[in-house]
Protein backbone atom coordinates (compact mmCIF):
# COMPACT_ATOMS: atom_id res chain seq x y z
CA UNK A 1 0.00 0.00 0.00
CA UNK A 2 1.50 3.15 -0.86
CA UNK A 3 0.87 5.74 1.28
CA UNK A 4 0.61 9.71 0.67
CA UNK A 5 0.44 12.00 3.56
CA UNK A 6 -1.06 15.53 2.96
CA UNK A 7 -1.33 18.11 5.28
CA UNK A 8 -4.74 19.44 4.59
CA UNK A 9 -5.55 23.36 5.34
CA UNK A 10 -8.90 24.74 4.34
CA UNK A 11 -7.99 27.94 5.25
CA UNK A 12 -11.25 30.94 5.15
CA UNK A 13 -14.02 31.37 3.67
CA UNK A 14 -15.08 28.77 1.31
CA UNK A 15 -11.99 27.22 1.32
CA UNK A 16 -13.79 25.20 4.61
CA UNK A 17 -16.38 23.83 2.12
CA UNK A 18 -14.60 23.01 -0.83
CA UNK A 19 -11.70 21.56 0.66
CA UNK A 20 -13.42 18.92 2.76
CA UNK A 21 -15.30 17.96 -0.11
CA UNK A 22 -11.95 17.53 -2.47
CA UNK A 23 -10.64 15.60 0.50
CA UNK A 24 -13.73 13.42 -0.03
CA UNK A 25 -13.19 12.47 -3.48
CA UNK A 26 -9.34 11.86 -2.70
CA UNK A 27 -10.71 9.42 -0.32
CA UNK A 28 -13.04 7.59 -2.86
CA UNK A 29 -9.99 7.75 -5.45
CA UNK A 30 -7.85 5.70 -2.75
CA UNK A 31 -10.84 2.98 -2.02
CA UNK A 32 -11.31 2.86 -6.13
CA UNK A 33 -7.34 2.02 -6.39
CA UNK A 34 -7.43 -0.22 -3.79
CA UNK A 35 -3.12 0.37 -3.69
CA UNK A 36 -2.79 3.78 -2.09
CA UNK A 37 -4.07 5.95 0.42
CA UNK A 38 -4.06 9.19 1.88
CA UNK A 39 -3.37 10.25 4.97
CA UNK A 40 -5.36 13.59 6.13
CA UNK A 41 -3.63 15.67 8.58
CA UNK A 42 -6.16 18.83 9.19
CA UNK A 43 -4.83 22.18 10.76
CA UNK A 44 -6.89 25.19 11.27
CA UNK A 45 -4.81 27.87 9.96
CA UNK A 46 -6.81 30.59 9.08
CA UNK A 47 -7.75 34.14 10.29
CA UNK A 48 -9.48 33.48 13.15
CA UNK A 49 -6.36 31.34 14.18
CA UNK A 50 -5.23 34.60 13.66
CA UNK A 51 -7.76 36.32 16.11
CA UNK A 52 -6.77 34.25 19.03
CA UNK A 53 -3.22 33.77 18.60
CA UNK A 54 -1.77 37.01 16.91
CA UNK A 55 -0.25 35.09 14.36
CA UNK A 56 -1.99 33.01 10.77
CA UNK A 57 0.03 29.56 11.57
CA UNK A 58 2.20 28.47 14.59
CA UNK A 59 5.81 29.54 14.92
CA UNK A 60 6.49 25.85 14.45
CA UNK A 61 3.88 25.60 11.24
CA UNK A 62 7.04 25.26 8.54
CA UNK A 63 8.59 22.38 10.72
CA UNK A 64 5.44 20.15 11.33
CA UNK A 65 4.29 20.72 7.01
CA UNK A 66 7.92 19.81 6.15
CA UNK A 67 7.36 16.29 6.29
CA UNK A 68 3.76 16.24 4.19
CA UNK A 69 4.36 14.39 0.59
CA UNK A 70 2.13 17.31 -0.26
CA UNK A 71 -0.04 20.30 0.99
CA UNK A 72 -3.67 20.77 0.12
CA UNK A 73 -5.11 24.25 1.01
CA UNK A 74 -8.11 25.80 0.02
CA UNK A 75 -8.01 29.88 0.38
CA UNK A 76 -6.66 32.43 3.17
CA UNK A 77 -8.14 35.70 3.59
CA UNK A 78 -10.97 36.99 5.94
CA UNK A 79 -10.66 41.06 5.46
CA UNK A 80 -13.92 41.48 8.21
CA UNK A 81 -10.80 40.17 10.44
CA UNK A 82 -7.42 40.36 9.52
CA UNK A 83 -5.70 43.16 6.37
CA UNK A 84 -5.57 40.92 3.78
CA UNK A 85 -1.73 41.66 3.23
CA UNK A 86 -1.55 40.30 6.30
CA UNK A 87 -3.27 36.88 6.07
CA UNK A 88 -1.88 36.21 2.48
CA UNK A 89 1.70 37.10 3.93
CA UNK A 90 1.32 34.97 7.33
CA UNK A 91 0.40 31.96 5.30
CA UNK A 92 -0.33 31.28 1.80
CA UNK A 93 2.76 33.23 0.57
CA UNK A 94 5.36 32.30 3.21
CA UNK A 95 4.59 28.75 2.53
CA UNK A 96 5.15 29.47 -1.29
CA UNK A 97 8.45 31.40 -0.42
CA UNK A 98 9.66 29.42 2.76
CA UNK A 99 8.91 26.04 0.24
CA UNK A 100 10.74 27.04 -2.90
CA UNK A 101 7.16 26.75 -4.55
CA UNK A 102 8.77 28.40 -7.54
CA UNK A 103 6.28 28.14 -10.31
CA UNK A 104 2.43 28.55 -10.19
CA UNK A 105 0.96 25.92 -13.00
CA UNK A 106 -2.21 27.26 -13.70
CA UNK A 107 -4.46 25.44 -16.62
CA UNK A 108 -7.77 26.93 -18.20
CA UNK A 109 -9.27 24.91 -20.69
CA UNK A 110 -13.09 24.65 -21.91
CA UNK A 111 -14.85 21.89 -19.67
CA UNK A 112 -17.65 20.04 -21.59
CA UNK A 113 -21.26 21.39 -20.01
CA UNK A 114 -20.00 24.61 -19.04
CA UNK A 115 -20.41 27.62 -20.89
CA UNK A 116 -17.70 30.41 -21.58
CA UNK A 117 -18.64 34.09 -22.01
CA UNK A 118 -16.88 34.05 -25.26
CA UNK A 119 -19.62 33.68 -27.77
CA UNK A 120 -17.06 31.13 -29.84
CA UNK A 121 -14.49 29.85 -27.12
CA UNK A 122 -13.29 26.90 -29.84
CA UNK A 123 -11.49 24.55 -27.39
CA UNK A 124 -9.10 26.46 -25.75
CA UNK A 125 -6.49 24.35 -23.65
CA UNK A 126 -3.49 26.61 -22.37
CA UNK A 127 -1.45 26.62 -19.59
CA UNK A 128 -0.01 30.01 -17.42
CA UNK A 129 3.69 29.17 -16.11
CA UNK A 130 3.41 31.75 -13.04
CA UNK A 131 6.32 32.70 -11.27
CA UNK A 132 5.75 32.44 -7.93
CA UNK A 133 8.60 33.25 -5.87
CA UNK A 134 9.84 37.07 -6.39
CA UNK A 135 8.70 39.95 -8.88
CA UNK A 136 5.89 42.57 -8.11
CA UNK A 137 5.24 40.28 -4.77
CA UNK A 138 7.81 41.36 -2.56
CA UNK A 139 8.17 42.91 1.17
CA UNK A 140 10.85 45.29 -0.23
CA UNK A 141 10.00 48.73 -0.14
CA UNK A 142 8.65 51.17 2.48
CA UNK A 143 6.46 54.00 3.71
CA UNK A 144 7.93 57.76 4.51
CA UNK A 145 5.71 60.93 5.31
CA UNK A 146 2.76 61.55 6.01
CA UNK A 147 -0.46 63.58 5.33
CA UNK A 148 -0.47 64.27 1.68
CA UNK A 149 3.47 64.16 1.31
CA UNK A 150 3.20 60.18 1.83
CA UNK A 151 5.06 58.55 -0.08
CA UNK A 152 5.04 54.51 -0.82
CA UNK A 153 7.58 52.76 -2.25
CA UNK A 154 7.14 49.19 -3.74
CA UNK A 155 10.21 47.33 -5.10
CA UNK A 156 9.83 44.51 -8.01
CA UNK A 157 12.48 42.10 -7.76
CA UNK A 158 13.70 40.28 -10.82
CA UNK A 159 16.64 37.66 -10.40
CA UNK A 160 18.27 35.69 -13.51
CA UNK A 161 17.79 32.54 -11.74
CA UNK A 162 14.05 32.62 -11.07
CA UNK A 163 13.29 34.29 -14.23
CA UNK A 164 15.13 31.46 -16.19
CA UNK A 165 13.88 29.27 -14.27
CA UNK A 166 10.57 29.69 -14.95
CA UNK A 167 11.07 30.34 -18.54
CA UNK A 168 13.12 26.72 -18.67
CA UNK A 169 10.10 25.73 -16.75
CA UNK A 170 7.71 26.81 -19.63
CA UNK A 171 9.89 25.50 -22.11
CA UNK A 172 10.15 22.14 -20.74
CA UNK A 173 6.37 22.00 -20.76
CA UNK A 174 5.57 23.43 -24.59
CA UNK A 175 7.97 20.69 -25.39
CA UNK A 176 5.37 17.80 -23.98
CA UNK A 177 2.30 19.91 -25.22
CA UNK A 178 1.84 22.46 -28.90
CA UNK A 179 4.97 23.37 -28.69
CA UNK A 180 4.41 27.02 -27.95
CA UNK A 181 5.64 29.52 -25.39
CA UNK A 182 4.02 33.26 -24.90
CA UNK A 183 6.19 35.23 -23.09
CA UNK A 184 4.39 37.91 -20.86
CA UNK A 185 6.04 41.32 -21.02
CA UNK A 186 5.50 45.21 -20.94
CA UNK A 187 8.97 46.29 -21.80
CA UNK A 188 7.55 49.19 -23.29
CA UNK A 189 6.47 50.56 -19.91
CA UNK A 190 8.65 49.13 -17.19
CA UNK A 191 11.71 50.29 -17.79
CA UNK A 192 14.13 47.92 -16.21
CA UNK A 193 12.54 44.94 -15.22
CA UNK A 194 10.52 43.76 -18.57
CA UNK A 195 13.50 44.72 -20.93
CA UNK A 196 15.60 42.16 -18.81
CA UNK A 197 12.68 39.81 -19.00
CA UNK A 198 12.78 39.85 -22.83
CA UNK A 199 16.69 39.01 -22.78
CA UNK A 200 16.66 36.35 -20.23
CA UNK A 201 13.40 35.04 -22.78
CA UNK A 202 15.73 35.32 -26.05
CA UNK A 203 18.25 33.69 -24.14
CA UNK A 204 16.42 30.84 -23.23
CA UNK A 205 14.72 30.64 -25.94
CA UNK A 206 17.72 29.21 -28.27
CA UNK A 207 18.07 26.29 -25.99
CA UNK A 208 14.55 25.07 -27.17
CA UNK A 209 14.90 25.15 -31.19
CA UNK A 210 11.89 23.16 -31.58
CA UNK A 211 9.59 25.33 -29.63
CA UNK A 212 7.87 28.53 -31.32
CA UNK A 213 8.12 31.57 -29.23
CA UNK A 214 6.05 34.97 -29.18
CA UNK A 215 5.96 37.51 -26.71
CA UNK A 216 2.86 39.90 -25.97
CA UNK A 217 2.69 43.17 -24.02
CA UNK A 218 0.42 41.93 -21.05
CA UNK A 219 -2.48 44.17 -21.87
CA UNK A 220 -2.99 43.16 -25.53
CA UNK A 221 -2.10 39.56 -24.37
CA UNK A 222 -5.31 40.30 -21.45
CA UNK A 223 -7.31 41.25 -24.98
CA UNK A 224 -6.19 38.00 -26.57
CA UNK A 225 -7.52 36.15 -23.73
CA UNK A 226 -10.65 36.48 -25.08
CA UNK A 227 -10.63 36.83 -28.41
CA UNK A 228 -8.83 34.07 -29.71
CA UNK A 229 -7.72 32.21 -26.20
CA UNK A 230 -7.18 28.91 -28.22
CA UNK A 231 -4.05 30.23 -29.80
CA UNK A 232 -2.38 30.11 -26.81
CA UNK A 233 -0.45 26.60 -25.59
CA UNK A 234 2.43 27.84 -22.62
CA UNK A 235 2.27 31.04 -21.49
CA UNK A 236 5.08 32.40 -19.12
CA UNK A 237 4.40 35.22 -16.81
CA UNK A 238 5.93 36.99 -13.92
CA UNK A 239 4.18 36.56 -10.26
CA UNK A 240 1.35 39.79 -10.99
CA UNK A 241 0.83 39.33 -14.70
CA UNK A 242 0.20 35.53 -13.94
CA UNK A 243 -2.40 36.28 -10.76
CA UNK A 244 -4.52 38.45 -13.40
CA UNK A 245 -4.30 36.73 -15.90
CA UNK A 246 -5.36 33.16 -14.59
CA UNK A 247 -8.17 34.77 -13.04
CA UNK A 248 -8.95 35.87 -17.16
CA UNK A 249 -8.22 32.53 -17.85
CA UNK A 250 -10.89 31.11 -15.28
CA UNK A 251 -13.01 33.86 -16.42
CA UNK A 252 -13.30 32.98 -19.80
CA UNK A 253 -13.58 28.98 -18.79
CA UNK A 254 -17.14 30.42 -16.76
CA UNK A 255 -15.58 31.01 -13.45
CA UNK A 256 -13.24 31.14 -10.95
CA UNK A 257 -14.89 28.64 -8.84
CA UNK A 258 -13.35 25.32 -11.41
CA UNK A 259 -9.70 26.90 -12.23
CA UNK A 260 -7.04 24.40 -10.96
CA UNK A 261 -3.31 25.40 -9.32
CA UNK A 262 -0.40 23.89 -8.07
CA UNK A 263 2.75 25.99 -6.60
CA UNK A 264 5.57 23.40 -7.26
CA UNK A 265 8.79 22.87 -5.70
CA UNK A 266 10.91 21.69 -8.10
CA UNK A 267 14.10 21.01 -6.18
CA UNK A 268 12.27 18.43 -4.30
CA UNK A 269 13.69 19.76 -0.93
CA UNK A 270 9.98 20.74 0.58
CA UNK A 271 6.34 19.42 -0.38
CA UNK A 272 4.54 21.32 -3.16
CA UNK A 273 1.11 23.02 -2.25
CA UNK A 274 -1.84 22.29 -4.18
CA UNK A 275 -4.49 25.02 -3.83
CA UNK A 276 -7.22 26.41 -6.76
CA UNK A 277 -6.83 29.71 -8.22
CA UNK A 278 -9.99 31.60 -6.62
CA UNK A 279 -10.14 33.33 -3.03
CA UNK A 280 -12.33 32.35 0.07
CA UNK A 281 -15.09 34.51 -1.73
CA UNK A 282 -16.96 36.37 1.07
CA UNK A 283 -20.15 36.81 -0.46
CA UNK A 284 -20.96 33.41 -0.98
CA UNK A 285 -19.69 31.45 2.36
CA UNK A 286 -21.88 29.71 4.30
CA UNK A 287 -24.64 29.43 1.58
CA UNK A 288 -23.69 26.03 0.37
CA UNK A 289 -23.37 26.57 -3.17
CA UNK A 290 -19.53 26.92 -3.56
CA UNK A 291 -17.99 25.26 -6.70
CA UNK A 292 -15.88 22.66 -5.96
CA UNK A 293 -14.65 21.78 -9.12
CA UNK A 294 -11.86 24.30 -9.02
CA UNK A 295 -10.31 22.26 -5.71
CA UNK A 296 -11.06 18.82 -7.09
CA UNK A 297 -9.61 19.65 -10.25
CA UNK A 298 -6.46 20.94 -8.07
CA UNK A 299 -6.68 17.75 -6.40
CA UNK A 300 -6.16 16.11 -9.63
CA UNK A 301 -2.93 18.22 -9.95
CA UNK A 302 -1.66 16.82 -6.88
CA UNK A 303 -2.10 13.18 -8.06
CA UNK A 304 -0.33 14.03 -11.38
CA UNK A 305 2.85 14.84 -9.26
CA UNK A 306 2.42 11.68 -7.04
CA UNK A 307 3.01 10.14 -10.52
CA UNK A 308 -0.87 9.10 -10.74
CA UNK A 309 -1.57 10.34 -13.33
CA UNK A 310 -4.00 7.34 -15.04
CA UNK A 311 -6.23 8.23 -11.47
CA UNK A 312 -5.58 12.04 -12.24
CA UNK A 313 -7.23 12.01 -15.97
CA UNK A 314 -10.09 9.45 -14.76
CA UNK A 315 -10.98 11.53 -12.20
CA UNK A 316 -11.23 14.96 -14.64
CA UNK A 317 -13.09 12.60 -16.96
CA UNK A 318 -15.40 12.08 -14.22
CA UNK A 319 -15.63 15.75 -13.64
CA UNK A 320 -16.76 16.55 -16.95
CA UNK A 321 -19.32 14.13 -17.47
CA UNK A 322 -21.02 15.59 -14.39
CA UNK A 323 -20.27 19.16 -15.68
CA UNK A 324 -21.73 17.95 -19.19
CA UNK A 325 -25.36 16.86 -17.35
CA UNK A 326 -25.75 20.38 -16.11
CA UNK A 327 -25.41 18.89 -12.52
CA UNK A 328 -23.41 22.20 -11.53
CA UNK A 329 -23.21 25.20 -8.90
CA UNK A 330 -24.82 28.57 -9.38
CA UNK A 331 -21.38 30.18 -10.34
CA UNK A 332 -21.79 28.37 -13.50
CA UNK A 333 -25.84 28.41 -13.87
CA UNK A 334 -26.52 25.81 -12.17
CA UNK A 335 -28.73 25.23 -8.81
CA UNK A 336 -26.84 22.50 -7.37
CA UNK A 337 -25.34 22.66 -3.91
CA UNK A 338 -21.66 22.19 -3.21
CA UNK A 339 -22.59 18.70 -1.48
CA UNK A 340 -24.95 18.01 -4.33
CA UNK A 341 -22.09 17.97 -7.41
CA UNK A 342 -19.26 16.19 -5.20
CA UNK A 343 -21.61 13.12 -4.69
CA UNK A 344 -22.41 12.94 -8.11
CA UNK A 345 -18.78 12.89 -8.75
CA UNK A 346 -18.33 10.64 -5.73
CA UNK A 347 -21.31 8.39 -7.16
CA UNK A 348 -19.73 8.25 -10.69
CA UNK A 349 -16.41 7.13 -9.80
CA UNK A 350 -17.79 4.63 -8.32
CA UNK A 351 -19.29 3.41 -11.32
CA UNK A 352 -16.25 3.98 -13.02
CA UNK A 353 -15.01 1.32 -10.51
CA UNK A 354 -17.39 -1.14 -10.79
CA UNK A 355 -16.88 -1.02 -14.88
CA UNK A 356 -13.47 -1.59 -13.89
CA UNK A 357 -11.80 0.95 -15.89
N1 LIG B 1 -4.91 31.92 -3.14
C1 LIG B 1 -5.69 32.47 -2.25
O1 LIG B 1 -5.82 31.98 -1.14
C2 LIG B 1 -6.42 33.70 -2.62
C3 LIG B 1 -7.00 34.45 -1.63
N2 LIG B 1 -7.75 35.54 -1.96
C4 LIG B 1 -8.45 36.23 -0.85
O2 LIG B 1 -9.83 35.84 -0.87
C5 LIG B 1 -10.64 36.92 -0.45
C6 LIG B 1 -11.69 37.25 -1.51
O3 LIG B 1 -11.03 37.71 -2.67
P1 LIG B 1 -11.74 38.04 -4.04
O4 LIG B 1 -10.90 39.04 -4.70
O5 LIG B 1 -13.18 38.32 -3.79
O6 LIG B 1 -11.59 36.71 -4.93
P2 LIG B 1 -12.39 35.33 -4.87
O7 LIG B 1 -11.74 34.42 -5.83
O8 LIG B 1 -12.52 34.85 -3.48
O9 LIG B 1 -13.87 35.70 -5.40
C7 LIG B 1 -14.12 36.37 -6.64
C8 LIG B 1 -15.54 36.02 -7.13
O10 LIG B 1 -15.55 34.66 -7.56
C9 LIG B 1 -16.51 33.92 -6.83
N3 LIG B 1 -15.94 32.58 -6.53
C10 LIG B 1 -14.67 32.32 -6.11
N4 LIG B 1 -14.52 31.01 -5.90
C11 LIG B 1 -15.70 30.42 -6.17
C12 LIG B 1 -16.18 29.09 -6.12
N5 LIG B 1 -15.39 28.07 -5.78
N6 LIG B 1 -17.46 28.87 -6.45
C13 LIG B 1 -18.28 29.87 -6.83
N7 LIG B 1 -17.89 31.15 -6.89
C14 LIG B 1 -16.61 31.44 -6.56
C15 LIG B 1 -16.76 34.70 -5.56
O11 LIG B 1 -18.04 34.41 -5.04
C16 LIG B 1 -16.59 36.14 -6.03
O12 LIG B 1 -17.79 36.60 -6.60
C17 LIG B 1 -9.69 38.06 -0.14
O13 LIG B 1 -9.40 38.03 1.24
C18 LIG B 1 -8.48 37.74 -0.97
O14 LIG B 1 -7.29 38.31 -0.50
C19 LIG B 1 -7.97 35.89 -3.26
C20 LIG B 1 -7.40 35.18 -4.27
C21 LIG B 1 -6.56 34.05 -4.03
C1 LIG C 1 -3.05 35.91 -3.97
C2 LIG C 1 -3.64 35.51 -5.23
O1 LIG C 1 -4.58 36.14 -5.71
C3 LIG C 1 -3.12 34.37 -5.91
O2 LIG C 1 -2.08 33.87 -5.51
O3 LIG C 1 -3.70 33.94 -6.90
K1 LIG D 1 -6.70 29.54 -3.41
MN1 LIG E 1 -5.09 35.40 -7.70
Amino acid sequence: MKTFKIASIPGDGIGKEVVPAANKVLKTIADIHGGIQFNFTDFPWSCEHYLEHGEMMPEDALERLQNFDSIFLGAVGNLKLVPDHISLWGMLIKIRREFEQVINIRPAKVLKGIRSPLLNPKDFDLIVVRENSEGEYSSVGGNIYKGEDEIAIQNAIFSRKATERAMRFAFELASKRKKHVTSATKSNGIYYSMPFWDSVFEDVSKDYSEIQTDSQHIDALAAFFVTRPHQFDVIVASNLFGDILTDLGAGIMGSVGVAPAANINVNGKYPSMFEPVHGSAPDIVGKGIANPIGQIWTAKMMLDHFGEEELGSVLLDVVESVTNDSILTPDVGGNYTTEEVTNEIIKRLKIVEKQGV
